[in-house]
């Protein structure tokens, strides 16, 4: 396994590290990226079980190509070492620090990781790193977190220990997270790194998951931390382009094209303007469209 910086990574699904079963069957359910859970999932008395399951899973485990993410424990824990040491000798494609605060927490990390990488033989600087922001703190440092380290996959936005650090609760609409939202994502977005939005718990609640999803998606996000595999294909649905999407991007690459050809950077399709930020997002739209299989090479539509 090794780190791609870009890739598609719009279901990030947790997947508690003390339970062998979710932990074997979880690259069947198709999400972009699998995370699992060292930290909240796993009870105290399980960590160091947990920290060996998961060393095993990924030496021998086939998660379908999806990239495995690791979720270690806070450094402020007596397991972060350990699960430093274990995620880096297994060679994990991504370790998550949770409960991030500052920027001197990711060196930390990274440093943490040099040395491992060193003592165990593991190519430096082959294991990326994403930064979860779940308190006051780490929203307001979000800039200099997104920035601390060139291993800087992403950042997670986390609403359950957010809202507590905030004394709030969790509400449909989602007004106690929309500061921390909008400062994560743009810190991400300056820092040309990943934005996740938070977990999703109630699985019953098709409609409130959806409408989530739509938002942060139109908000500019690029993926969803999830806690069921159920939750993956309603992601998908909401992240994919449609065949409209994607038809029309293709008509406006065809447009730049022919304005070019004219020495113009601009042009009028349908009574609409293209011009330079209209083709980075019909580019955009391609781009995800190739990556999910929804078009091939030659940008034939082959998707359902
Ligand atoms: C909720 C529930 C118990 C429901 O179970 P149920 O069994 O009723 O679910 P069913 O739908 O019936 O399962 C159908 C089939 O899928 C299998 N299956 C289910 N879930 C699976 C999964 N996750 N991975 C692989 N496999 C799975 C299951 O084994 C079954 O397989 P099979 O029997 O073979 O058919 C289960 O999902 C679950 O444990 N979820 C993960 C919970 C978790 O990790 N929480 C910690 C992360 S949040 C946090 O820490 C807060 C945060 O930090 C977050 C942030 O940072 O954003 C913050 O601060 O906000
Ligand atoms: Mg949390």
């Amino acid at each position: 396994m090794t780190y791609v910086k870009n890739r598609l990574r719009r279901t990030m699904m947790f997947v508690p590290g003390n339970n062998p079963a979710m932990v074997k069957d979880a690259g069947i359910y198709g999400a972009d990226s699998i995370m699992l859970d060292l930290e909240d999932a796993v009870s105290l008395t399980e960590k160091d079980a947990a920290r060996m399951l998961v060393f095993n899973a990924i030496k021998t485990v086939d998660f379908g190509g999806a990239e495995v993410v690791v979720r270690i424990n806070g450094q402020d824990t007596p397991f972060y070492d350990e699960d430093v040491k274990a995620m880096v000798r297994a060679g994990v494609d991504v370790i998550r620090l949770p409960k991030t605060e500052s920027a001197a927490m990711i060196k930390k990390l990274v440093a943490d990781m040099e040395k491992a990488e060193e003592e165990y033989g593991v190519e430096k600087g082959s294991i990326g790193v994403m930064a979860a922001i779940e308190s006051a703190k780490g929203v307001l440092n979000a800039p200099e977190i997104a920035t601390a380290t060139p291993l800087m996959m992403g950042l997670a936005v986390s609403g359950e220990d957010y809202t507590a650090d905030m004394h709030t609760h969790r509400y449909p609409d989602g007004r106690e997270l929309e500061f921390a939202r909008n400062m994560v994502l743009q810190a991400a977005r300056a820092a040309d790194v990943y934005a996740f939005d938070t977990v999703f718990s109630n699985m019953n609640d098709t409609e409130g998951f959806y409408r989530e999803t739509k938002y942060i998606y139109e908000l500019g996000y690029d993926g969803k931390s999830l806690v069921n595999p159920r939750q993956i294909p309603m992601v998908n649905k909401v992240f994919n382009p449609t065949k409209d999407e994607i038809e029309n991007a293709l008509a406006v690459q065809n447009a730049i094209q022919e304005a070019k050809a004219k020495g113009s950077g601009v042009i009028s399709m349908n009574g609409k303007m293209v011009d330079k930020p209209v083709v980075e997002k019909a580019d955009r739209v391609i781009e995800t469209a190739k990556a999910s299989n929804l078009i091939d090479e030659e940008g034939n539509y082959i998707g359902e």
